[in-house]
């Protein structure tokens, strides 16, 4: 799994127990994932349709750093399905696993289109 983003835990992240509020943290990573679609599938129409099951297996505190990891999973005809953990970078404790996100990808319609991509490309390889 390759981990691609940080994020820095501050005071207006905190649930009222004074730990990382689940949803800031989902937020971050639905965002990390899209960023992540739009750049394999060259498209920046893209939307989350499925999250399997979300497990929180440990929590963050103020100033922690988080960083986000995502493998893909499966190319799909219209879809993208990805694998996604969030851990603490410095004592690499996972605190949150998604087995399987499908985002899809959509035409100038709104509807779903086949985007063509069969495998992980990176970016400076396409320059
Ligand atoms: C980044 C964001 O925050 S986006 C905001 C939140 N998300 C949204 O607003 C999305 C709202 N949902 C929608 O607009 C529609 O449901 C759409 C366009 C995503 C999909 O419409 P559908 O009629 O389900 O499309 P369709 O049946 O053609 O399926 C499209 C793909 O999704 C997959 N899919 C559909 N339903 C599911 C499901 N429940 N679980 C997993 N995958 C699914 C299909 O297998 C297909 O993939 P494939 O082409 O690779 O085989």
């Amino acid at each position: 799994m390759r981990f691609h983003t940080r994020k820095w835990v501050k005071p207006e992240d905190l649930n009222p127990n004074g730990t990382l509020f689940g949803g800031r943290l989902l937020a971050w990573i639905d965002e990390e994932l899209a960023l992540y679609t739009i750049i394999q599938l060259e498209n920046s129409r893209i939307v989350t349709k499925y999250m399997s099951e979300i497990n929180f297996t440990s929590s963050a505190r103020q100033g922690d750093i988080i960083e986000i990891g995502i493998d893909v999973i499966q190319f799909g005809n219209t879809s993208l399905v990805l694998k996604c953990e969030a851990r603490n970078m410095m004592t690499r404790e996972t605190i949150l696993t998604i087995d399987k996100t499908t985002m899809v990808n959509l035409g100038p319609d709104g509807k779903p289109k086949a985007h063509g991509k069969t495998e992980i490309e990176y970016v400076k390889n396409r320059l």
